[in-house]
């Protein structure tokens, strides 16, 4: 619905900002007060974007956000439902390490020989040595890294497949409440960032970690005297770790929610586009996106400087070890402490040690941007469901609604009251005003909102008890937009009943006027829609609605301005075609032209969110100081 003044707009945004004349950019003056007006202007830009990320880090009142806990049980989850295979990958890394940390023991064991002279001796067998196992380490990394990659993508295909049956099993009333940006930022980068975290981060993290525990096993073992300074050395950047692993996780998770942010105002401005140009909002718009690109850009700085310290902290206490060694190992030399040999193999453990060390800690942060954007994922399935399916089935088609009040928004009705009975096989249509409540009471008669009073029942059982497959089977919903999915015509006619056969499709497709236009295409049935595909014209993807949900067939179908996008001589077929079908339907349509109401068997008149008149057309029209009556001379004059 287009907004129609810059207050509706204001409303529906929420708070855009106005543009304080101090940040309008100067044009007049000399140099020197441009340049001044310029900076005092990037000053003020800079004071609210810290005062938007202040606002931005308070609690979001969009979706949820899963705890660490619900993260863990997630993960936890589909490691158990891999254990083997976790099992093997942890197992065929933990040989590939330890036979990379055998060289430099060999090659320390040479030095150590060399030294004392008697190298001749063994230097064949020690070498063949070195060869088998350098071999046998490559073989090992192949197969590790294959099991790894082959891990990642498992955990990744569930993880997906999870967050798709969460998101498509939103109540539709939830889904259309929240933020469309939001959930776009969710389903996108989030689900692209948790996809790299677990492909990569987790068998990299296991990898890394595994490489360093056996390192620091080894080098322990080579000698205790040259490994335990260079392991005090790096616990010293335990403090900041700590300070990143406690700050990192909310800062990630609010970096997360600036680009929702983001988003959400770019999603506005492109759906609302026809009423920024009529209304000339775009300054304002624009405004709107620099300060959430202001606010992101603060998050972003906010984590890149916790990255930027544990970086510089941990690269003095990874290279240090290097040092600490050597000069450790010439006094231990001199002392008598160590050999030579051990020395050199510290060396190459300390320089084996840093990649993998180096690796774990890239990968934790990698893990930490993950772990936000599963928190933000999973958040998606804490979403309180709007209904909770019983078991009890209709006894009939009968649909009554009693005594309905909606809310979208707390303390704010837009239905006060409203009783309904429709006659099995009726067609009613709801007249009235624009805003008093006629799609909104289509959709609690459909099922798509549960009502904060009263009921929706058919056959005797309300109709949010009903399980969504039911439901659907019922009464459904066909509203303005239709959407057209990829894939062929068939596919998109069957969905509610894949079994359906073709006949059936063309018969539905007959019975909406369709079976010309479809017949035309080359493929026939066969032929492929959605974008990239044959493009169709809005009333044929409407056509298209109708067949499929003649295929689902309900017996009761709510109507909403489902055919004005079509021209009225189409539309009058198509409403031709429906009437066909009304022996065996109720329908309820919400109707825009007098011309549906004049057809139905009883029209009932909505103001304020109230039925105010209910009766057939003959009954309405005659009624002195009516407002059907009033609406239709309106129409006809
Ligand atoms: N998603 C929503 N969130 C908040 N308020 C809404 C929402 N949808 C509708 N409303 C408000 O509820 C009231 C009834 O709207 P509804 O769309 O049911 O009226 P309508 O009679 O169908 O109007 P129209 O003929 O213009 O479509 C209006 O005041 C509208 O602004």
């Amino acid at each position: 619905m287009l907004a129609t003044s810059p207050d509706t707009w204001r409303d529906r945004t929420g708070d855009p900002p106005v543009i304080p004349r101090e940040l309008v950019p100067p044009t007049t003056g000399s140099f020197t007060d441009r340049v001044r007006a310029l900076r005092r202007r990037h000053a003020l830009r800079e004071r609210r974007a810290l005062e938007n990320y202040a606002q931005s880090r308070k609690p979001e009142r969009g979706w949820p956000v899963a705890d660490n806990a619900a993260v863990l049980a997630f993960f936890r989850t589909l490691f158990r439902e891999r254990r083997k295979m976790f099992a093997a990958l942890v197992v065929l890394n933990g040989l590939a390490a330890a036979t990379g940390l055998v060289v430099p023991r060999l090659l320390g064991e040479l030095i150590n020989k060399t030294v004392a002279g008697d190298a001749a001796s063994s230097l064949n067998s020690l070498a063949v040595l070195i060869v088998v196992v350098v071999c046998a380490q490559a073989l090992l990394t192949f197969l590790a890294q294959r099991t790894s990659t082959v891990f990642g993508q498992d955990l990744l295909s569930s993880a997906r497949e999870y967050i798709v049956r969460t998101i498509l099993s939103l109540p539709l009333g939830r889904v259309e409440g929240a933020s469309s940006g939001d959930l776009v930022t969710r389903v996108t980068r989030d689900v692209g960032t948790m996809s790299r975290s677990v492909q990569y981060g987790v068998p990299m993290s296991i990898i890394s970690g595994l490489t360093v525990v056996l390192s620091i096993v080894a080098m322990l073992l080579n000698s205790v005297v040259l490994a335990l300074p260079s392991l005090v050395v790096i616990a010293l950047a335990y403090p900041q770790v700590k300070r990143y692993l406690q700050r990192a996780p909310k800062g990630y998770i609010n970096e997360g929610a600036t680009y929702s942010r983001i988003n959400s105002t770019l999603t506005e401005t492109v759906e609302g586009a026809r009423t920024v140009e009529a209304l000339g909002l775009a300054e304002r718009r624009v405004a709107a996106g620099d300060d959430d690109i202001d606010v992101s850009a603060q998050a972003e700085r906010y984590t890149m400087t916790l990255r930027n310290l544990l970086f510089a902290v941990i690269d003095v206490a990874f290279n240090s070890p290097r040092v600490v060694t050597l000069l450790v190992g010439a006094y231990g030399y001199a002392e008598g402490w160590v050999s030579l040999g051990q020395i050199t193999a510290a060396v190459l453990y300390v320089e084996a040690l840093s990649g993998p060390l180096d690796r774990l800690v890239g990968e934790v942060d990698r893990l930490q941007v993950g772990v936000a954007s599963t928190s933000r994922l999973l958040g998606i399935a804490e979403v309180p469901p709007d209904r909770v399916a019983g078991t009890e089935l209709p006894d009939g088609p009968e649909l009554v609604g009693e005594d309905l009040r909606f809310a979208y928004r707390e303390g704010h009705d837009v239905l006060h009251g409203v009783d309904l009975r429709l006659e099995i096989g009726e067609r009613l249509a709801i007249v009235g005003p624009s805003g008093s409540g006629k799609s909104t009471l289509g959709r609690l008669l459909s099922g798509i909102n549960g009502p904060r009073t009263g009921s929706v029942t058919v056959g005797g059982v309300e109709l949010v008890d009903l399980p969504l497959e039911t439901l659907r089977t019922e009464v459904a919903l066909v509203t303005q937009e239709h959407h057209v999915f990829k894939g062929s015509v068939r596919d998109n006619i069957i969905l509610a009943r894949e079994d359906s056969s073709d006949d059936a499709v063309w018969d539905a497709l007959s019975a909406v006027g369709a079976t010309e236009w479809v017949a035309r295409f080359p493929g026939g049935l066969d032929t492929q829609l959605g974008s990239g595909n044959q493009q169709l014209t809005p009333a044929q993807a409407q056509q298209v609605a109708l067949a499929r949900l003649i295929i689902a067939d309900p017996h009761t179908l709510v109507l909403d301005e489902a055919t004005s996008l079509i021209d009225p001589r189409t539309a009058r077929t198509l409403e031709g075609s429906m009437n066909a079908l009304l022996t065996s339907r109720t329908v309820v349509a919400i109707a825009h032209r007098l011309h549906t109401a004049h057809d139905a068997d009883r029209i009932a008149v909505v103001i304020d969110g109230r039925i105010v008149e209910l009766g057939s057309h003959h009954e309405l029209v005659g009624k002195p100081n009516g407002e059907y009556a009033a609406l239709w001379r309106a129409w006809t004059s």
